[in-house]
């Protein structure tokens, strides 16, 4: 890496991670979506509550049984950390793209041959700020990401330094939204993304530019 950092003092460890077959990342996968639902039914749910109690004990039962074989960190898909940034594309615990983790959206990145990326998304009520609108913070999360993963796929990944965001238009709830990223230019270890979100009609909601510094591993 270019300007990479070889001094002492490490400021990110990379954990061993336990890469996992596609059929049981499937199987995960599948357990994920449906607790996405259970999220979103918690969320909008008008039962009584007597029914909640007897819901809360079952859920309770199944969390215990998951529980019962506990990995100490998320695994990844494919061959995990086996090269800086490359095996962050495989984290499939990732809160933004990761299918199995069920707070992830889950937006699925498509990498295009220009190098940069792209992903149509939809947010539900889980994700909601102003009524009826996305949260901020929420597409900043989106976005950070994205943009971070246009300097990974230019091969300048890093951590975030930088984040700006410009909310143009309200991004709302319910409705397919695009999100895309660029490198705009690199500088040493710096990599500086430029990224936007735009609503089904195709106008921006929100512009962002950040900055990604390869840290230093450990
Ligand atoms: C294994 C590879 C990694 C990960 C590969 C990921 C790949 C897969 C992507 C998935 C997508 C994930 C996307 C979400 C990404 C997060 O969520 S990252 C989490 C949020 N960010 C953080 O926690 C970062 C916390 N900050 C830090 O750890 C450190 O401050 C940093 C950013 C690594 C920089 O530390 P450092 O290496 O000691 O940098 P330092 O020598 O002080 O500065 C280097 C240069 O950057 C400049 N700089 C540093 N910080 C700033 C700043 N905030 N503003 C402006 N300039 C700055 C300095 O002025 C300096 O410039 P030059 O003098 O070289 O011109």
């Amino acid at each position: 890496m270019p300007g990479a950092r070889t001094s002492a003092h490490p400021i990110f460890t990379v954990q061993p991670r336990e890469p996992l077959d596609e059929r049981r990342v499937e199987h995960l996968s599948a357990l994920a979506a449906e607790v996405r639902r259970l999220n979103e039914a918690t969320v909008h749910t008008a039962l009584p509550e007597e029914e909640l109690t007897e819901l809360t004990a079952q859920v309770r039962a199944l969390t215990d049984r998951l529980d019962a074989a506990r990995r100490a960190f998320p695994p990844v898909s494919g061959d995990g950390y086996t090269t800086p940034g490359e095996g962050m594309l495989q984290q499939i615990a990732s809160p933004v793209t990761g299918e199995l983790n069920p707070i992830a959206p889950p937006c699925r990145i498509e990498f295009l041959e220009d190098g940069s990326v792209r992903t149509e998304f939809t947010l539900n009520f889980l994700y909601e700020g102003p009524p009826g609108l996305a949260h901020g913070g929420v597409s900043a999360m989106v976005l950070d990401q994205l943009l971070g993963l246009a300097a990974n796929n230019n091969g300048t990944p890093g951590l975030t330094a930088s984040l700006e965001l410009r909310y143009r238009r309200p991004t709302p709830l319910g409705q397919r939204l695009t999100a895309e990223a660029r490198i705009d230019r690199i500088e040493g270890r710096k990599a500086y993304a430029v990224g936007r979100i735009l609503n089904a009609e195709g106008k921006v909601t929100i512009e962002a530019t950040a900055m990604f510094v390869m840290p230093m591993l450990g």
